[in-house]
């Protein structure tokens, strides 16, 4: 985009990004968790309906992490608010609620979008998020407080759990290997192959000195999808020429750490109102603006809008055909980008594998099969304005991050090549035209008045609007792929039957690096869901360890959470609540956290 360089927030506390997020709470369409399963079974002779990474298992995952708070009546009425209860967990630590205060106007959300092709959707989160909806936010009913990991899964064991320690305030700057466990770089599926880890290191300041937890069991990372790629990178785990180039030595060769960085691209239009917004009840400090119901509310309503509802059946038929054909051309461009997209040298072949698989679900899955290509928001947080905003969902482009120096304080390259294939730019082109369509739709369209931002004409050409769109457009804050759970011949990074890192013997990573593939949601909620699992996947294989008189049964480590604490959870993942069974000792280190250890 013009070489902008754009700022990737990451929330660095205690809860990690789910203590700063936008607080949507949206699943995931059933279409897309299937086919990743599809592919992360590829390689196996098991059936991808038997993987705890199908639909099923992975909605009752997500359920699992999740208690549903109902709104009020008359919340519910005025914003036009529908669910489907029984779609929702009901004894989980985040609680999936709405705001105790809401605006009229939002009830002509649906209605809009309905009669442009998007209809509401009153069960959004069993398997089809397709159409328009309130969606929930991550709010406690109870305190109008925000839900999130921390409050979820630690706050509420800190201080009784003798086997649970938590270092704040520390940075973990590589993992420690016996160095005898392996003799060879080239990666292997096998975990009783491989490197293994028997510490992490840490330290508060880049100067600082170095402090190691040992472990007797294993290291989980959940450092997000920037840091525990960073983390593993600085550890000698990832592509050659990317260590070799930052003076790191390669411990495992895993050509796909890194690779396929994704994200999603976000564009807003402004609108002039004289309908009363929040951004006008914060700026007006006034009594009501001090309640925390107010305080409460946040942006939530949605739509996760299909081909069908962007071009006219002709025109969708002519971008997915495009796309299909221009497969063979992007791979070979994806290729000789290289690991550090600079085209110094190729991309391994596992990885280009991986990333032609992908590039076919996305075309012939997803833009065919019903799920949203774009979503479309509405802000009202700005005085005197509406927004309405466009986010892509699944994108073509793919870029890479790597690190240029071994110390987990310097900043590492993040690539994820925004809108360089050119089907990505028709779609995110049509979302715009879309929001544009959206404005002059009533009834929303009584409380829009003129368009603010951007100045375009009244009728702007693609290339004004595309202009407007790489000058412009933000992260929706959703980066993911750089710890991809595929097989090794997709350029994998962690095994679907464990999450183990390829070449590890005892290192997981559990957070929301590890989806191949964007996902048409905000990526909180599914990444509680991958916690979840893998506190399942984990608790099988001690218990089964232990029954045998295995590693379960001594005093050891294992590995924590990010951001969060028990169990699972998106922003800092996995979780105490699951993995504190007696005989083995946690310890969350944590900027705002990370690892366990
Ligand atoms: C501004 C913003 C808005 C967002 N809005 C939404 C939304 O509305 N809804 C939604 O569902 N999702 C949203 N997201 C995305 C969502 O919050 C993330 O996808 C999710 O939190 C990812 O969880 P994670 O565990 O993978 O990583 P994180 O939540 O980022 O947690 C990683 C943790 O690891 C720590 N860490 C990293 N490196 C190290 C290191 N070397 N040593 C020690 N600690 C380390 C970090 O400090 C952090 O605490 C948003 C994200 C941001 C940043």
């Amino acid at each position: 985009m013009n070489n902008r360089q754009l700022s990737w927030p990451r929330g660095k506390v205690l809860g990690g990004s789910s203590t700063v997020n936008g607080m949507y709470l949206v699943r995931p369409n059933q279409v897309e968790i299937d086919a990743w399963a599809s592919l992360a079974s590829s390689d196996s002779s098991s059936s991808s309906s038997n993987s705890p990474w199908a639909w099923n298992p992975f909605y009752s995952a997500m359920k699992k992490a999740e208690t549903f708070d109902a709104p009020s009546d008359d919340i519910a009425s005025e914003a036009g608010i529908e669910f489907n209860q029984a779609s929702y967990g009901d004894s989980g630590p985040i609680h999936w609620g709405y705001p105790g205060f809401t605006f009229p106007l939002l009830s002509s959300w649906t209605p809009s979008l309905s009669s442009l092709g998007v209809p509401l959707n009153s069960d959004p989160v069993s398997g089809n998020n397709t159409g328009s909806f309130i969606a929930n936010s991550a709010i406690r009913k109870s305190d109008w407080t925000r839900s999130y990991s921390r409050s979820g899964y630690i706050d509420g064991i800190t201080g009784s759990r003798s086997n649970l320690d938590i270092l704040t305030g520390a940075t973990v700057t590589g993992i420690v290997w016996d160095n005898s466990s392996s003799t060879s770089t080239t990666p292997s599926s096998n975990s009783n192959d491989g490197l293994k880890a028997t510490g992490v290191q840490y330290a508060f300041s880049s100067a600082g000195q170095k402090f190691t937890v040992s472990v007797n069991k294993e290291v989980i990372l959940s450092a997000g999808a920037v840091g525990s790629t960073q983390v593993l990178m600085v550890s000698g785990v990832g592509p050659q020429a990317v260590l070799q180039g930052a003076g790191v030595d390669v411990k495992v060769a895993l050509e796909g750490v890194g690779a396929r960085l994704q994200d999603h691209l976000v564009a807003s239009l402004v609108y002039s109102t004289s309908e009363t917004t929040a951004g006008d009840i914060h700026a007006s400090n006034s009594a009501e603006s001090k309640t925390a119901e107010f305080m409460s509310f946040i942006n939530s309503a949605t739509a996760y809008v299909p081909l069908s509802a962007l071009f006219s059946a002709e025109d969708a038929a002519s971008v997915i055909s495009s796309a299909q054909s221009a497969m063979d051309s992007n791979v070979d461009k994806f290729k000789s980008a290289g690991p550090k997209g600079d085209g110094t040298s190729q991309l391994d072949d596992a990885v280009v594998e991986g990333y032609k698989q992908i590039y076919k679900t996305i075309t012939d899955t997803f833009y065919t099969g019903g799920s949203g290509q774009v979503e479309v928001l509405i802000a009202l947080t700005q005085p005197g304005s509406i927004i309405l905003q466009v986010a892509l969902q699944h994108p073509l482009s793919m870029g890479r991050m790597y690190i240029t120096s071994p110390s987990t304080f310097d900043s590492p390259v993040l690539d994820p090549a925004y809108l360089e294939n050119s089907a990505d730019m028709d779609i995110y082109r049509a979302g715009v035209k879309f929001l544009r369509r959206l404005a002059g739709t009533a009834p929303l369209s009584q409380y829009i008045k003129d368009q603010t931002s951007p100045s375009f004409s009244d009728s702007p050409s693609d290339s004004d609007i595309d202009s407007f769109l790489i000058s412009s457009s933000s992260t929706e804050f959703h980066p993911t792929g750089s710890c991809a759970l595929l097989p090794l011949s997709l350029g994998g990074v962690v095994s679907p039957s464990d999450l183990r890192v390829y070449g590890t013997r005892n290192v997981r990573v559990v957070d929301s690096s590890v989806y191949p593939m964007e996902l048409s949601t905000h990526l909180g909620a599914p990444t509680y869901g991958v916690a979840e699992v893998a506190v399942g996947l984990i608790r099988e294989e001690y218990e089964a360890s232990s029954e045998s008189g295995g590693a379960g049964s001594d005093n050891a480590s294992a590995g924590g959470s990010g951001g969060s604490g028990s169990g699972g959870d998106s922003s800092g993942a996995v979780g105490m609540r699951g993995l504190g069974w007696s005989g083995v000792h946690v310890v969350l280190v944590v900027i705002g956290w990370v690892l366990f250890v």
